[in-house]
């Protein structure tokens, strides 16, 4: 079995392509990084450690990589593979897309059996999303066509995997925690289910308590701790001040999610407090500037703070501690991150409440773009 994997990255190497090659696929990264590409396909192999106290080095061998700007190369490992996977950065998937759909019409012309393809991306409905791109560039007839060889279930991924900064390029080291769940009901009905992979037939409140927990209380640390100076989440970690905004946007987007789907109430203060351990995790070394990165897509409208704060805020719940994060991330102005570049020329240009209102989606006199005004001018 061969699983064709976009994004040789750090989640890419440290998370899907471990796990996948631990369930039995031989792994095929595709890349743009010429130097990451090249050292893959020198050496086959790479390794993952552990970030724990016993610190075990875990050899995932028998992987190749390929060039993603070869586009007939890309077509044919699509056309080829048992399952496509991602993990490139939601920006990234239309620029993935043209390989997908090449690779689609390859497998179409040589009767080839169906195939799933995952974005493991911090998003809702990444790979509905890959989807709409991929579709989008075949024929009304290809796509009809394609409907019946390609399914695109989203899904959810959970493991803390920081930049790297080792002598060996491929080394990866990675929290101990993992966590993938498939949304089953988009799949080719009697499917092979991969090993260590959780599957549901409703993703969307596994993704979402995810992201606006996880990923929430992740950014929250990111930007109150790059507001006070410290160079990393676990540094950030230690101040009280920090640590009491994270548990605070976590209580408010907690009570939203247990209102919403009826978690257990106790469930999920433990699920927040294993969060809030793994931030504090003293063998990994996770940047702020990591975490952060991307402020604009972190404050539109779908993602970790918006959307909970706008449904906290129409069940009639607290938002105080998510309006102030969402106005740290305003202030965010870490110059070497291109969205944090372009959101503070936006702030410049038409000030905040207006650059607010354009990223978050949220109108510019709405109650909630009031309060992180409130909060950004304290
Ligand atoms: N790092 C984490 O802790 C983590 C955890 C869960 C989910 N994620 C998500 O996984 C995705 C990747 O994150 P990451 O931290 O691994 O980032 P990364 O930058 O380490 O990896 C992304 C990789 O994609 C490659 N890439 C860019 N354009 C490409 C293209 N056109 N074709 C093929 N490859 C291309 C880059 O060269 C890079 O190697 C993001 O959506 C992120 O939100 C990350
Ligand atoms: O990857 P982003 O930019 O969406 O978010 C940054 C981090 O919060 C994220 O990568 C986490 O480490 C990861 O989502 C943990 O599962």
């Amino acid at each position: 079995m061969k699983a064709l994997h976009f994004g040789a990255g750090n989640i890419g190497r440290g998370f899907i392509g471990l796990l996948l090659s631990q369930s039995g696929y031989e792994v095929v990264f595709s890349d743009v990084n010429e130097s990451l590409v090249r050292s893959l396909q020198e050496r086959g192999s790479y390794t993952v450690t552990i970030a724990d106290e016993n610190g075990e080095h875990i050899p995932v061998h028998g992987v190749r990589a390929i060039d993603g700007r070869d586009l007939a190369l890309v077509a044919e490992e699509v056309a080829t593979a048992d399952l496509v996977t991602t993990a490139v950065g939601v920006p990234i998937l239309k620029h993935i897309a043209p390989g997908i759909a090449a690779g689609i019409k390859l497998r179409m012309e040589r009767g080839g059996a169906p195939l799933h393809i995952i974005a493991c991306e911090n998003a809702i409905g990444a790979s509905t999303q890959l989807k709409e791109h991929v579709m989008g560039l075949l024929s009304p007839e290809e796509k009809q066509q394609a409907a019946s060889i390609a399914a695109f279930p989203d899904s959810a991924v959970d493991r803390i995997v920081p930049l790297q900064h080792h002598e060996d390029p491929l080394a990866v080291t990675v929290e101990p925690f993992y966590e993938w769940v498939i949304n089953r009901s988009q799949m080719f009905p009697g499917a092979m289910e991969i090993g260590g992979v959780h599957y549901v037939d409703d993703l969307i409140p596994y993704i979402e308590r995810k992201l606006f927990t996880v990923n929430t209380g992740h950014c929250s640390a990111a930007y109150a701790g790059y507001r006070k100076g410290y160079d990393t989440i676990q540094e950030a970690m230690k101040d009280e001040e920090v640590v009491g905004l994270v548990a605070g946007a976590l209580q408010e987007t907690g009570s939203m999610l247990v209102h919403a789907y009826g978690f257990d109430a106790a469930e999920h203060e433990a699920y927040i407090r294993k969060i809030l351990d793994r931030f504090r995790n003293p063998y990994l070394r996770d940047e702020v500037v990591r975490v952060g990165r991307s402020p604009i897509r972190k404050l539109s409208p779908d993602d970790r703070l918006v959307r909970p704060a706008l449904r906290a805020w129409e069940q009639g719940g607290s938002t105080g501690h998510l309006t102030k994060v969402m106005a740290l991330a305003l202030k965010f102005d870490y110059a070497e991150d291109p969205e944090a570049a372009q959101l503070q020329s936006m702030i410049a240009e038409k000030g905040a409440r207006q650059a607010f209102a354009e990223v978050s989606g949220l109108g510019a006199d709405h109650e909630l773009t009031e309060r992180v005004m409130h909060d950004y001018e304290q």
